[in-house]
């Protein structure tokens, strides 16, 4: 990066604590990053946090508090939202419009969409913008890149999915490891070694899955010896499109929550 921008976090909560991990792992000077709320949290070491709303403009306000708070926060910190800040909001169903619409004298306003393991810089992070130069865009796009890989989308109809899939996605990873983990406990595995040989199964297969040249198809074809254990497995998650129907199912209703969370902050404007 050319510089080290200032940035102000409004509502350190879960997500954006991970995101600050992400950047101080990657080497961000943690004097350039201040947090505010409505309560005290604690920081990282050599990071400032104001309760309320500090003073003065950032090069960047990262919004990080639930969607349904934004609109009682905004007016607040429309202040620090000058002609130079770039608003980045991690803010699940919250659309560029609203964005542009409760801060309307920022540079530019970036829907950023990680999730946890943005903490180790392994998160996947949708991006999309509105009014960014050529400058802040490639800002942007490292500032995205510490947290894991930048992924710009071309337009926002398929921002809700998106989400649904690279954001919520690790809720349902662990429900599917707590599944394999109980599954195994009802067969007569002892719970503890269940569910550390799930998550090490877990942790490896993806690994693998990143840096492999074979796509995820093939290797569970690798896995299944034909005639052997793995096949017969594999035969109850595809019978009837088991498995393909119900994460279908999964991310359609996440997908809808996140449109109906838009339509609700388009019509508060
Ligand atoms: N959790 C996740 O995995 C992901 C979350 N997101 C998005 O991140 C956002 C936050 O989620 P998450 O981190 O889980 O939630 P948290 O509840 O952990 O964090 C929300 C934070 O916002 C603060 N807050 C509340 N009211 C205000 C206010 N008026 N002004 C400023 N800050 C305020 C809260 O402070 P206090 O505790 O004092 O109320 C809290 O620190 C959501 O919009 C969600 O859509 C996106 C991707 C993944
Ligand atoms: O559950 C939510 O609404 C947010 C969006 C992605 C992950 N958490």
């Amino acid at each position: 990066m050319n510089r080290t921008p200032t940035i102000l976090v409004a509502g350190f909560g879960t997500m954006t604590g991970a995101i600050v991990e992400g950047w101080l792992r990657a080497g961000l000077d943690p004097a350039s990053v201040t947090a505010c709320g409505p309560s005290p949290k604690p920081v990282p070491p050599g990071m400032r946090f104001v309760t309320g709303v500090p003073e003065g403009e950032f090069d960047y306000l990262l919004l990080g508090m639930k969607p349904q708070k934004l609109a009682e926060a905004a007016p607040g910190l429309e202040p620090v939202a000058g002609p130079e800040t770039v608003v980045l909001s991690v803010l699940a169903g919250i659309e560029l419009s609203t964005l542009a619409r409760l801060f309307p004298r920022a540079a530019g306003a970036v829907r950023v969409m990680p999730n946890l393991a943005a903490a180790l810089g392994k998160s996947p992070v949708a991006l999309l913008a509105q009014g960014l130069d050529e400058r802040r865009r490639e800002e942007v796009t490292e500032l995205a890149a510490a947290l894991g890989t930048a992924e710009w989308l071309a337009d926002e109809s398929q921002f809700e999915l998106v989400t649904a899939l690279a954001g919520s996605g690790p809720g349902f990873l662990y429900r599917f490891i707590d599944a394999l983990a109980a599954g195994a406990t009802r067969l007569g595995l002892d719970a503890g070694q269940a569910q550390r040989l799930a998550v090490q199964m877990v942790e490896g297969a993806a690994a693998l899955a990143a840096q492999s040249s074979y796509s995820p198809a093939e290797l569970a074809r690798r896995v299944a010896s034909p005639g052997g254990m793995t096949q017969k497995g594999l035969d109850v998650l595809d019978a009837d499109e088991a498995l393909v129907r119900l994460l279908t199912e999964t991310l359609r209703a996440a997908r809808d929550r996140g449109r109906e969370m838009a339509g609700a902050a388009r019509e508060e404007g």
